[in-house]
């Protein structure tokens, strides 16, 4: 799901576009304020699994079904994290896909460039789809690889719990992959509800501002509070949702 925004300066991926990072019209002017810390986070996982749409309702409150296939876009905001001014800069990216030994992976080098560049990981599944559970091992594997030493602070998000009847992961193996990742655990549904999402985002939030030597180590109260988007961003989003809207419509009558 692209929203709207130029390629970042100096931002190239490995084919050498610059179509890699793009930083959305920020929503505030950048010398109003220099929050004095910023937290990167990278959402993975295979395809389909609600990666864009988990990043849409953290950020907007709102669940917009339908998205291009995922380019990987740049969403920054200035939030206020347990009373820390903070620039929160969220990448999206494409799916992943485990190769035939199911033990690989298939990793475009832009996804290998979000790992190198984020402080925190948001690993994402469908609980409807045992597959996409088979390929978070493998990419905490690989995030490993990229990061061999330290913390990384990383939450497993089981999504579409709203479909119980298609489930094909129970609960508890997403709980004990989480506490195998040295994360937590997370069922969600960017479909039906706001705050499991806006939960889970928040701990890893807390956990890299943790990591980052930030705070003093307990969880102070106030937890997460997004800026108000006033940027295009929504306007974005609309326009980009009634183009899939009107795609539909017109496939629909040329039938
Ligand atoms: N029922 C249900 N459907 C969801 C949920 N989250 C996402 N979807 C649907 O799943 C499909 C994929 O959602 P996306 O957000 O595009 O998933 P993605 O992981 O970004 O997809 P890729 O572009 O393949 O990487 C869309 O049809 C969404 O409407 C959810 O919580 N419940």
């Amino acid at each position: 799901m692209r929203l709207s925004g130029d390629p970042a300066p100096g931002n190239m991926n490995s084919s050498g576009s610059s179509n890699f990072l793009l930083v959305p019209i920020p929503e505030y002017p950048l010398l109003d304020c220099v929050p004095n810390k910023t937290v990167k986070i990278v959402v993975l996982g295979a395809s389909s699994v609600g990666k864009t749409a988990l990043i849409v309702r953290f950020l907007t409150k709102r669940f917009i079904g339908d998205y291009e296939a995922n380019t990987g876009a740049l969403y920054s905001r200035k939030v206020t994290l347990d009373g820390e001014e903070v620039s929160l800069q969220i990448q999206d990216t494409p799916c992943v896909a485990l190769q035939d030994d199911a033990e690989g992976l298939y990793c475009q080098e832009q996804i290998n460039r979000s790992i190198y560049w984020a402080d925190g990981y948001v690993l994402v599944f469908s609980i409807t789809d045992n597959s996409s559970y088979r390929t978070i091992q493998p990419l905490y594997q690989h995030i490993r690889r990229i990061h061999p030493a330290g913390n990384i602070p990383v939450i497993l998000v089981g999504n579409k719990s709203d479909l119980l009847r298609a489930r094909q992961v129970p609960v508890d193996e997403g709980e004990t992959l989480a506490a195998s990742l040295g994360g937590v655990y997370f069922e969600v549904s960017a479909r039906e509800n706001h705050e499991g999402v806006h939960a889970a985002f928040l701990h890893l939030c807390q956990e890299v501002i943790r990591a980052l030597g930030g705070g003093n180590g307990e969880k102070r109260k106030g937890g997460l509070h997004l800026a108000r988007p006033k940027s295009p961003n929504m306007q974005e989003l609309k326009r980009r949702f009634r183009q899939v809207l009107s795609s539909k419509v017109k496939s629909a009558t040329t039938i």
